[in-house]
C-alpha cells in the first residue's frame, strides 16, 4: 500500500477550490496533486494548532475521493467520531478558518451541524454514523427523495455495540446506504477484539475465504481496497454510488499518519498531537509543573493493587487517556481494554465484582454516559462494588462541549447506594483511590479532572477515608465555601480576594456529593450567613443534593442565605479550560462576586460583623430573594 499521489510536483490548487464541485471538473491527476497538497496544508494546519492529526491524514485521499465523487451536501457524508474531519473541513469552505481549529470561537475539532451544511451530523462520541446514516436514508426514501448517505467509520469505531445494532437494522432494511469502513488497524492505542482479529484476516486474505461478518449482517461487501490509491477509489465510489443494491460495506485498508513518517512511525500515529515542527515531528508542549491527575490515579492504583491482587482495572479503548497504559505495563493480566465499549465494560466489572473481584472502571466522564443503563441496572440495582474512576470530569478544553464531564455527579448521586467522590486535588486523589479500593459495600466512583494536578505535596501511600465525612479546609466567620471538587483552589483564592475586603470566608472541601456530610453542612449553615456551594457539573448536581438535604432537614429557613455555583444550563463552546471557566462564571473572581452580592443582598444590620452563632433564630425577613447569576 503506497500513496499513489506522493511524488507529484505540489502547485496551489487547494486556492481554486471554493466548494467540492470544483473537485468534479478535475481529471485524475490534478486529484492527485490535490491530495498531495492537501495533506500537506492538513499537516501544516495542525503543526500550528495541535489536534487529532494521524486520522486525518489517513483519510486524505478518501475524502477527495468522496467529494470528487458524490455531490455534497446533497448527498450525505457522515465521519464517525469526526476528528479525522479535517481534511474534509478544509474542502468544504473552512479552510481559511483552519488556524481557528479547536481554538475560541474558532472551527470545532469535529464536524458540527451548526459550522457548516457540509456537516449534516455532529460527531465526537465514537460509532454513531450507522446509525445516523441509516436515519437519513430512511427519510430520503419516506419523502421519496433521492441521493446517497454515506458513512465512514474507523475500525476502532466499528467495535462499538452501536455500530453492531445499526448494522444488525440497515441489513435487513435493504436501504440503500454505503458504509466506508477505515481500517487503519488502530483506535488510539492497537485495537483490541476479535473483531480486530477478524478484519486482520479478511485484510490478508487475497483469495477471499475467511469469513465475511459484513455479509452476514446483509450488507454488501467490497474490499478490502487500498484506501490511499485514489486513481482507483475515484472509479469505485463512482461503481458503488450507481448500485441498487441495498446497503455497502466498502472496506479500505489505510494507514494512520500515512504520508508523514513522524506520525507513522510513533506507536499512536499522532493520533493526538501538540503543535509540532514539521521538520523534525518534535511537539511543543509547555514543562509541567505537577504531575498529572491520570497518572496519579495510575500510581495511585499500582500502589493498591500491589498489596491487593483482586484489583482489576478496565478500559474502554483508552488505556493512554485513563493511565491504564502503565497499569497495564506493570499488572498486563490484570488490566483489560475492552475497545470502545463503555457499556460492556461496566457490565463486565460488574460481573467481576459479583465474583468477588475490586473492578475499577477508569472512564472519562464523557464516555460513561453511554453507559448509564447498565450502571443503574447491572451496577446499583445489585449493589455491586465496582469502583469508578471517572477521569475528564469538568471542562476539558479544545475538545469542547462534546467532551466535558458534566453530568457524572447528577447521574451517579441520584442512584441508591452509590458513592460519589470528587478529588479537589492529586493528594486527595490518591486517598480517594485507596478509599475505593478499600470500600467494598456497594458502587463508588470518584473524579477529577484533565491535566495537571495543583502541586500539592503527595501522600507516601494512599490513606482510605471516613465516608461521607468532608474537611474544613480553612475557617471564617460569615460566608462559607463549600466545594466538590478541583475548584477547590480557586475557592481559596476567593477567600484571599475577599479578605481583601474584610470579609471572613471559610472554606470546606466536600469530598462527597452522596453521602452527603451532614454534620459538615450544618456547621457552615449555623455559623455563616451565606453558604455557597461550587462544583464543576451542571445543575441538579452537588448544589441541589445539598439544597435538598437542607430542606429535608428544615435548615433552609432563610437563617443562612444558600446559593450553588454550577456549570451554566447550556453547552460551552470549546476554548483553553481557564477560558471555559471563565464562561462558566467559576473562578475565584467569579466565587468572590457571587459570595459579595449574596451579602450585598442581606438587609439589616451589618452581617460583616455579626457572626451567626449555631442554631440562632434569626428573621428570614432579614433576605432579599437573590436574582440568579
Ligand atoms: C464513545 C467513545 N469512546 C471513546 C472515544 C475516544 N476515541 C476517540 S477516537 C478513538 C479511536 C477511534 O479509532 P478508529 O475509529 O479506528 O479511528 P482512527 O483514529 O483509527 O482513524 C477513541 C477510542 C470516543 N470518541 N467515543
Ligand atoms: C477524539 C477523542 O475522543 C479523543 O481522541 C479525545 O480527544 C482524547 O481526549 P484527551 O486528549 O483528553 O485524552
Ligand atoms: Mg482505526
Amino acid at each position: 500500500m503506497g500513496l499513489s499521489c506522493a511524488n507529484n510536483v505540489a502547485t496551489p490548487l487547494l486556492d481554486q477550490v471554493r466548494s467540492p464541485d470544483d473537485l468534479k471538473r478535475m481529471d485524475q491527476a490534478t486529484l492527485c496533486r490535490l491530495a498531495t497538497e492537501l495533506r500537506q496544508e492538513t499537516l501544516r494546519v495542525v503543526s500550528e494548532t495541535g489536534g487529532h492529526l494521524g486520522s486525518s491524514l489517513g483519510v486524505i485521499e478518501l475524502t477527495v475521493a468522496l467529494h470528487a465523487v458524490f455531490d455534497t451536501p446533497r448527498d450525505i457524508v457522515i465521519w464517525d467520531v469526526s476528528h479525522q474531519s479535517y481534511p474534509h473541513k478544509i474542502l468544504t469552505g473552512r479552510r481559511g478558518k483552519m488556524k481557528s481549529l479547536r481554538k475560541k470561537n474558532g472551527l470545532s475539532g469535529f464536524t458540527r451541524r451548526q459550522e457548516s451544511a457540509f456537516d449534516p451530523f455532529g460527531a465526537a462520541h465514537s460509532s454513531t454514523s450507522i446509525s445516523a446514516g441509516l436515519g437519513f436514508a430512511t427519510a430520503r426514501d419516506l419523502k421519496g427523495e433521492e441521493g446517497h448517505v454515506v458513512c465512514v467509520i474507523g475500525d476502532g469505531a466499528m467495535s462499538a455495540g452501536m455500530a453492531f445494532e445499526a448494522m444488525n437494522n440497515a441489513g435487513q432494511s435493504g436501504r440503500r446506504l454505503i458504509v466506508i469502513l477505515n481500517d487503519n488497524d488502530m483506535s488510539i492505542s492497537p485495537p483490541t477484539g476479535a473483531l480486530s482479529d477478524h478484519l486482520a484476516s479478511m485484510r490478508n486474505d487475497a483469495a477471499g475465504t475467511a469469513g465475511n461478518l459484513f455479509e452476514n449482517f446483509g450488507l454488501h461487501y467490497h474490499g478490502p481496497v487500498d484506501g490511499h490509491d485514489l486513481a482507483s477509489l475515484v472509479p469505485l465510489l463512482t461503481e458503488l454510488k450507481a448500485l441498487e443494491t441495498g446497503p455497502i460495506l466498502l472496506h479500505l485498508v489505510t494507514k494512520k499518519g500515512a504520508g508523514y513518517a513522524p506520525a507513522e512511525q510513533a506507536a499512536d500515529r499522532y493520533h493526538g498531537v501538540n503543535p509540532f515542527d514539521i521538520e523534525t515531528g518534535i511537539q511543543v508542549k509547555a514543562p509541567a509543573t505537577a504531575p498529572s491527575y491520570t497518572r496519579v490515579f495510575a500510581e495511585a492504583l499500582i500502589s493498591e493493587a500491589t498489596r491487593d491482587d483482586r484489583i482489576v482495572a478496565i478500559t474502554a479503548a483508552m488505556a493512554a487517556g485513563t493511565g491504564l497504559d502503565r497499569f497495564g505495563g506493570v499488572f498486563p493480566d490484570r488490566t483489560f481494554d475492552v475497545g470502545i465499549a463503555e457499556q460492556h465494560a461496566v457490565t463486565f466489572a460488574a460481573g467481576l465484582a459479583a465474583s468477588g473481584m475490586k473492578p475499577f472502571c477508569a472512564i472519562y466522564s464523557t464516555f460513561l454516559q453511554r453507559a448509564y443503563d447498565q450502571i443503574v441496572h447491572d451496577v446499583a440495582l445489585q449493589n455491586l462494588p465496582v469502583r469508578f474512576a471517572i477521569d475528564r470530569a469538568g471542562l476539558v478544553g479544545a475538545d469542547g462541549p462534546t467532551h466535558a464531564g458534566a453530568f457524572d455527579v447528577l447521574y451517579l448521586a441520584n442512584l441508591p447506594g452509590f458513592t460519589v467522590m470528587a478529588a479537589s486535588d492529586e493528594a486527595e486523589l490518591v486517598h480517594m483511590v485507596a478509599t475505593a479500593a478499600a470500600f467494598d459495600q456497594g458502587p463508588i466512583a470518584f473524579r477529577y479532572p484533565r491535566g495537571e494536578g495543583t502541586g500539592a505535596p503527595m501522600p507516601s501511600s494512599g490513606v482510605a477515608l471516613p465516608i461521607g465525612r468532608g474537611r474544613m479546609v480553612e475557617r471564617g466567620s460569615q460566608v462559607a465555601l463549600l466545594s466538590f471538587g478541583a475548584r477547590l483552589g480557586e475557592c481559596l483564592k476567593a477567600r484571599r480576594l475577599l479578605a481583601l475586603e474584610g470579609i471572613s470566608v471559610s472554606v470546606a472541601d466536600a469530598r462527597f456529593a452522596k453521602p452527603l456530610d451532614a454534620a459538615l453542612i450544618a456547621d457552615l449553615v449555623n455559623n455563616h450567613a451565606m453558604l455557597l456551594t461550587i462544583e464543576e457539573g451542571a445543575t441538579g448536581g452537588f448544589g441541589a443534593l445539598v439544597l435538598h438535604h437542607l430542606a429535608n432537614q428544615g435548615m433552609l429557613d432563610g437563617r443562612c442565605m444558600v446559593r450553588t455555583l454550577t456549570l451554566p444550563d447550556h453547552f460551552i463552546a470549546q476554548a483553553g479550560s481557564d477560558d471555559m471557566y471563565e464562561e462558566a462564571r467559576l473562578t475565584a473572581r467569579h466565587i468572590a462576586a457571587a459570595a459579595r452580592k449574596g451579602l450585598g443582598t442581606l438587609r439589616g444590620p451589618d452581617i460583616r460583623s455579626a457572626p451567626r452563632r449555631a442554631g440562632s433564630q434569626e428573621n428570614p425577613a432579614r433576605l432579599h430573594r437573590a436574582e440568579d447569576r
